[in-house]
């Protein structure tokens, strides 16, 4: 058989990068003919979360590590970042390290391209893969309900003049193909509500239908019905795709031997994305109601970016200065505060019960894998929409909050927190029987046999049927 080379353009957030290198490394278990380049696009602005990451994938090593190479593109030092703009101006880069692997690729027994694998915000990338003749294949990083809402908007938009700006305030609901219930407008993803982020996102979607395929990290599963309802070229669902290998004790030692002291499904853990952090006035609401659950927990607080730059928050070298005064003295025995977390080691976890998150579709396939509860509390991208699948779709969440949005000067009060903590916490309780189920699922998904495991193989053949 012949040498098959995939060039992954995966989009430089945290949360599209880590299940992108993590499919690479799936389709390379599987098939050892096969090699990848992950062109890691490179902005001054981004934090270095991404180059930590891929500096550590560049040290591991693994059977398939000479498999699997990484290209830092050159560094953009454009002043303002907009995601669409920063994406074409990629091209050239991405043309130029593409040219460079096919020129080493020359031998004898080289490999040969047979396509990009292009994030779902980097559709333009299309472009350069028909340059060099090769299909495109999508990978879409949040789940295919989500993915099949996005078809449906663009065509009425594009079809019907809808703007989800209207419909937001419009106390209507949309009947979407991907959902079993109807869609209310209050949910309406804060994505969709952005001058800036609304034009590229219909255009990607706009563009899908020109991949030879569109690769979403879902599992059959959990999104039945939104996988039924897509009727497009080939969707593969290969998921969960998740990076699980850490255990956090190398990095957070103190906080992984606090959990190991904790009973079983006793602590709750707060955490929200990679840019989830809240002002002042919220962080003390979610306090008081912390306290007053009496509930174990973990939280995961940052500190905002100053205003107007887009930046990731960082970590507080002193979080008593945003909590109300002597919280963390009065709640030393059952409670931690802590920056980024290890938040995958911390699911893992026994002693953790519930998990408070932001909908982050990461975060939402960690919480199926490990079995635990989400209390949802969406901010910013496409989370009201993940919100609203897993309480009213799926069943696997309660709700604290699905209509929140990130700087809507909202503030959700202590006794609804508190409320939606303890009914998180809750051992009987049918969202956290119906997750454990999914979480088995979820594992024999990917066993050999499992359905993603076989959509995996698919995949595999179309890529390496490319060279015929
Ligand atoms: O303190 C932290 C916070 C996050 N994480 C990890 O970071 C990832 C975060 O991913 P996700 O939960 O998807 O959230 P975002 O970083 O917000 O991801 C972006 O990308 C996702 C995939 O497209 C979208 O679903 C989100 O809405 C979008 O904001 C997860 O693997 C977490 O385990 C940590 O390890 N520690």
């Amino acid at each position: 058989m012949e040498k098959a080379q995939l060039v992954f353009v995966p989009s430089p957030g945290i949360g599209h990068l880590v299940s992108a290198v993590e499919v690479a490394k799936l389709l390379l278990t599987r098939q050892h003919q096969l090699s990848i380049t992950v062109l890691i696009l490179n902005h001054s602005f981004f934090d270095s979360k991404i180059h930590n990451y891929v500096e550590s994938q560049r040290a591991s090593s693994s059977p398939i590590s000479n498999r699997l190479g990484f290209i830092d593109l050159p560094k953009d030092e454009t002043e303002i970042f907009n995601l669409s703009s920063f994406i074409e101006r990629q091209k050239p880069h991405v043309k130029e390290a593409v040219l460079k692997i096919i020129q080493s690729e020359s031998g004898v027994e080289s490999a040969q391209l047979a396509g990009f694998v292009i994030d779902m915000f980097c559709t333009s990338m299309i472009d350069v893969a028909n340059e060099f003749g090769v299909s495109s294949y999508i990978f879409y990083t949040s789940g295919a309900a989500f993915l099949g809402f996005m078809l449906y908007v663009q065509k009425i938009h594009d079809e019907e003049k809808f703007e989800p700006i209207e419909f937001k305030d419009s106390n209507t609901e949309l009947l979407v193909p991907s959902l079993v219930n109807p869609f209310p407008s209050g949910v309406m993803p804060s994505a969709l509500l952005s001058r800036e982020w609304l034009p590229p996102l219909l255009d990607s979607t706009r563009r899908f239908g020109e991949a030879k395929g569109i690769i979403v990290n879902t599992f059959l599963e959990l999104e039945s019905h939104a996988i039924e309802s897509l009727k497009m070229s080939a969707v593969y669902p290969v998921g969960p795709i998740l990076d699980v290998g850490s255990d956090g004790r190398n990095t957070h030692r103190e906080i992984m031997q606090w959990l190991d002291d904790q009973p079983p499904s006793s602590v709750v853990f707060l955490c929200f994305g990679s840019h989830g952090s809240f002002d002042e006035d919220q962080v003390k609401e979610i306090a008081y109601a912390l306290e007053h659950s009496g509930q174990r927990f973990l939280w995961s607080l940052r500190r905002p970016p100053p205003p107007g730059l887009q930046v990731s928050p960082s970590d507080y070298e002193d979080p008593q200065q945003v909590l109300p005064e002597g919280f963390l003295d009065r709640t030393v025995g059952i409670g931690k505060v802590m920056g980024w977390a290890p938040q995958v080691a911390v699911l893992a976890h026994p002693a953790i019960g519930g998990f408070v998150s932001h909908c982050g579709w990461n975060s939402i396939l960690e919480s199926v894998w490990f079995g635990v509860p989400v209390a949802t509390w969406p901010m910013y991208a496409e989370q009201q929409f993940n919100a609203f699948e897993m309480v009213m779709e799926l069943g696997l969440a309660v709700e604290i909050k699905m209509d929140y949005r990130k700087h809507s000067g909202v503030i959700v009060n202590c006794d609804e927190i508190e409320r939606g903590i303890n009914c998180l916490m809750k051992h009987d309780s049918k969202q956290r029987k119906k997750v454990k189920e999914m979480s088995e699922k979820s594992r024999m998904a990917l066993m050999e046999g499992g359905s993603s495991c076989s959509w995996l193989e698919s995949l595999i053949k179309d890529v390496m049927n490319n060279l015929a």
